[in-house]
């Protein structure tokens, strides 16, 4: 790149001109900092805020920044950080031990390793002769300096927090060695006479060639490298080994030996983000990073989106709970600007949820859970549903809307997070386990039939051995038609969630549960067992046998049903909006089958809705139809409460007794509409658009997409948006330039084994998308490496699968408060991609006026690299993460015509004008979780 030329006057007396590579990274760093995607885009500028149904699959947790790309309230310590470590970047050489490790990872692996190939001479020996000049005393000289650099912070950064601090100092070392070590600071001269240093260095040599006996074997340049590495704040601490014995065997050298050591040992813990997954291959990738990575510090930190994870992962929440309080909080990085901000006030960028359970009294939040059980303890005392009277079922409605809540105030929320972003929070902590175990099915498959996975099989789309492994597929169809074998990765997901208990609720209750709207869609039985709507996968009737607690039900006789499913699976059913007759349960020939094959009887869920009848208890009603978009093929929406107003037997269809159950939709509840039925139907636009009501442009994409993206504007119906240039790929400004393509894969059609695509291994030795759907993003990676032009593979391969396109019918359209938005007329699944972020690709300085412009995106993969939500870094052609594509996934399953939206997390009073003023903008997601003001 040009700007690689610049030389920095820091450097200019260097050898070579400076053109040193440090100095080069040093400049490139810089241009990166410089980068940014102006953005005039196609829907990245209409993306609004909201409920961040796209954001990276990583949760809310860290979500939002995009305050970081113009408000930026941290981006000073973002180029901080860039600027000390991305000195990495280009530093060619790589220790051998990292040499099979994604370029990344040598990137930040060689940051810590330029000391060893230094061959720069610090200026302090420029002047020495010669023979003083060795390469030997220089690198000496440098782990030396670097050494007693970590007693001190740069004044650059004596207002971070300590970590900071550490990180900080551990990257700039190579700048300190200009400083003169305290050690020398008393000295005639300042110590600082050309004979000190020798002197010093002397000695120092003397020890250094020392080499115990665990590291005769490895290669200079590492043993250099664990001498002068001063990540090592535990430079000047002694290993307990080390502590008793004679000063002589207590050498520096030894000391710090130890200390690498006990850092290259951690490379067997495994990354917090993996810790809690089941079986999660953990990747080499993330381990290599705690264990080579100054940043070490911040593992302590539990990302809150694990730590309701399988086993609860209570080491290191523990160590949450441990660690001082200022590092509690993402506080601990806070950029000089934000300083004056009162901790309270401080941008946030994560969840709420996040905020709230890295506090004291987080251990509440199951605590709270449990209490959404007594609701039933609630709804049944109010007695709010009369059989009889209609009126009275809206005044009770009514009566317990006024209370805040059917569940009293405490319920409306969880711990501080509510109970419609708890519901969310399950249903993402659902999707994991399921791409997990999509994952392993995806692994299972290759280990079986070379390639083809079942999701394939069941679609029809591996027809014969060709394709895949004729046993296989004949194997995968008898175990579906026995039933005993599952590889229903939602069925393992739930199981694994029932066995950690994990699910939302889990004692069953009666009533409204808070959190789930009428209209709310699941996208198989098991996510209803996940949010506690309907907790039985199999059965139609979900009931309780006898009260959990029996004082609670004073009176009550008991089965009592708490919710229904109407799936149309049975021959007798019968529903329309407002009346159900609906079929009792049992006595069919084969479970999930619809023929009868003798009477039912009254006992279990049948008795129940007798029961609930008879004391006007009121049941839950889901519907349940088919539907394509759905991975189990069938999507079940709430349709809210209903009372049982009557019952009887009759002689089915088939022949036998069945009973018979007339329910009725209590009044003064939410009516399912075009918007939150499920048989939404919208024509394909391309056949029927010239009839669409609001319809002010047919494609904005001007046919630069496979799918048109219609416009629609309800609100003034020949308004069509202005100023806008559609373009499907990032454009570069004249300064600015792409790497050449790396290298690629050798695989052939599709990359299906990871052991042998390079592609996978750059990703620590796996694909990061599962096969199912087209490419889901698996979990949230740091960077995602994509197979390139110069791989082996074709268009289709998974690990290609943010290049292939639009894949969802985007639609544009005007919204009342918030300008232009996006929404989907095609169903999402949670990991798919949805789009690339692209634009004009600027450096920072060529940006005029950018507190007025609201479609800056700030090119950064520590974004992301640091849990920094949003967005997924790919790269695909190159490897060079300074230019990354953006592209958006979806963190949840996003049903059809909801808008699309992730949370900018700006700071509260962090936009300030061109007057210098403080900008407001008042926010209109209408989440639960809104702050009320965009910034
Ligand atoms: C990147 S643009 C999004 C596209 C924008 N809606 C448009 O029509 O151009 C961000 C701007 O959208 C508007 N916006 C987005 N989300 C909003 C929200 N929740 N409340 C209010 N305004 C919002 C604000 O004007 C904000 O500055």
């Amino acid at each position: 790149m040009e700007i690689q030329r610049r030389v920095s006057p820091r450097f200019q007396n260097l050898p070579n001109g400076g053109k040193s590579n440090i100095e080069k990274i040093w400049n490139a760093t810089k241009s990166r900092k410089t980068l940014n995607t102006r953005v005039s885009p196609r829907f990245q500028n209409l993306l609004n805020v909201g409920n961040s149904n796209i954001e990276k699959i990583r949760n809310a947790t860290d979500s939002g920044k995009k305050s970081n790309t113009r408000a930026s309230p941290n981006s000073k310590i973002v180029k901080i950080r860039n600027e000390t470590d991305s000195t990495k970047i280009s530093n060619t050489r790589v220790s051998p031990r990292f040499q099979n490790l994604p370029k990344f990872e040598k990137m930040r692996d060689a940051a810590d390793t330029r000391k060893k190939s230094n061959t720069r001479v610090s200026p302090r020996f420029q002047n020495l002769p010669n023979g003083g000049n060795s390469n030997n005393e220089k690198k000496r000289d440098a782990a030396l300096s670097t050494k007693t650099s970590n007693t001190s912070a740069s004044p650059r950064f004596q207002n971070l927090p300590n970590i900071e601090k550490i990180w900080n100092a551990t990257d700039s070392r190579t700048t300190s060695n200009t400083r003169v070590s305290p050690r020398f600071q008393n000295l005639p001269n300042g110590g600082n006479s050309n004979n000190e240093k020798k002197r010093d260095a002397t000695p120092s040599t003397k020890t250094s060639n020392r080499v115990s006996p665990r590291f005769q074997n490895l290669p200079k340049f590492e043993k250099i490298w664990d001498a002068t590495d001063p990540r090592k704040k535990s430079n000047t601490r002694v290993s307990p080994r080390f502590q008793n014995l004679p000063n002589g065997d207590n050498s520096n050298n030894e000391k710090l030996r130890d200390a690498t050591l006990s850092i290259k040992t951690s490379n067997t813990r495994v990354s917090p983000r993996f810790q809690n997954v089941p079986n999660v291959d953990n990747a080499n990738i993330e381990k290599t990073w705690d264990a080579t990575d100054s940043r070490k510090t911040l593992n302590t930190r539990v990302s809150p989106r694990f730590q309701n994870l399988p086993n609860g992962d209570n080491s290191n929440i523990e160590k949450i709970q441990n660690v001082p309080d200022s590092r509690k909080t993402p506080n601990t990085r806070v950029s000089p600007r934000l300083q004056s901000i009162p901790l309270e006030k401080r941008p946030f960028y994560g969840s709420s949820q996040k905020r709230k359970t890295l506090d004291d009294s987080q251990d509440e939040i199951m605590v709270k859970k449990h209490k959404v059980g007594n609701a039933k303890l609630e709804c049944l005392s109010n007695g709010y549903v009369t059989v009889e009277n209609d009126e009275k079922d809206v005044a009770d409605l009514q009566e317990t809307d006024s209370k805040g809540g059917k569940y009293g105030d405490d319920l409306t929320s969880i711990h501080g997070i509510s109970t419609t972003m708890a519901v969310k929070d399950k249903l993402r902590l659902f999707n994991k386990y399921f791409l997990h175990f999509s994952k392993a099915e995806d692994a299972r498959c290759y280990r079986v039939n070379g390639s083809a996975t079942d999701h394939e099989i069941a679609n029809g789309k591996i027809k014969d051995k060709e394709e895949g492994c004729e046993g296989h597929v004949k194997q995968a169809k008898r175990s579906k038609h026995k039933g005993c074998v599952t590889k229903r990765p939602d069925l393992k997901a739930i199981s694994e969630m029932l066995n950690k208990n994990e699910v939302l609720c889990h004692e069953r209750y009666f009533g409204d549960l808070p959190g789930i709207e009428v209209g709310h869609r699941f996208y198989s039985r098991a996510e209803m067992v996940a949010v506690g709507l309907h907790k039985l996968l199999q059965k139609r009737i979900d009931y309780i046998g006898k009260p959990y607690v029996e004082s609670e039900y004073n009176g009550y006789t008991f089965p009592l049903a708490a919710a229904i499913v109407m799936s149309g699976q049975y021959e007798d059913d019968f529903g329309n909006r407002e009346e159900i007759v609906y079929t009792g349960e049992g006595e069919k020939d084969i479970p999930g089958k619809k023929r009868q094959f003798r009477d039912q009887v009254m006992r279990c869920g049948n008795l129940a809705l007798k029961n609930n009848k008879k004391q006007s208890v009121p049941v839950r009603v889901i519907r349940g139809h088919k539907c394509d978009d759905s991975y189990s093929k069938k999507v079940y929406i709430y349709d809210g409460l209903y009372k049982v107003t009557g019952y009887w037997d009759e002689k089915g269809v088939s022949g036998f007794k069945v009973f018979k159950y007339r329910l009725k939709r209590l009044r003064g509840q939410d009516n399912l509409t075009s918007q939150n039925q499920v048989h939404f139907v919208r024509g394909k636009v391309s056949r029927v658009q010239q009839e669409l009501p609001g319809l002010v442009c047919k494609d904005l994409s001007n046919g630069q997409e496979d799918k048109c993206i219609p416009v629609f504007n309800f609100y003034n119906p020949s308004l069509a948006p202005t100023g806008f240039k559609y373009i499907n790929s990032i454009k570069l400004a004249k300064n600015v330039s792409i790497p050449p393509d790396a290298p690629g894969c050798n695989c052939r059609g599709k990359c299906t084994n990871p052991r042998s695509c390079s592609c996978a291994q750059l990703n620590g030795g796996d694909f990061p998308y599962v096969s199912r759907d087209g490419g889901r993003l698996f979990e949230a990676k740091d960077v995602v490496f994509e197979c390139g032009p110069n791989c082996g593979c074709g268009p289709e391969c998974v690990n290609r699968s943010s290049q292939q396109g639009l894949k969802y019918q985007l639609e544009v359209y005007r919204t009342k408060e918030k300008g232009w938005a996006v929404r989907s007329s095609d169903f999402i699944p949670s990991g798919a991609p949805v789009c690339e972020y692209v634009g004009i690709l600027r450096k920072n300085d060529e940006l005029e006026d950018i507190s007025e412009n609201d479609y800056i995106f700030e090119i950064d993969c520590w974004h992301t690299m640091k849990g920094i939500g949003g967005r997924e870094c790919i790269l695909s052609s190159h490897h060079d993460v300074r230019l990354a594509r953006i592209v958006l996934f979806a963190a949840d399953d996003i049903p059809r015509m909801q808008e699309l939206t992730y949370d900018y997390n700006y700071a509260i009073d962090s936009v300030i004008g061109p007057d210098g003023k403080t900008k407001q903008l008042p926010c209109f997601c209408g989440t639960s979780e809104c702050r009320k003001r965009l910034y």
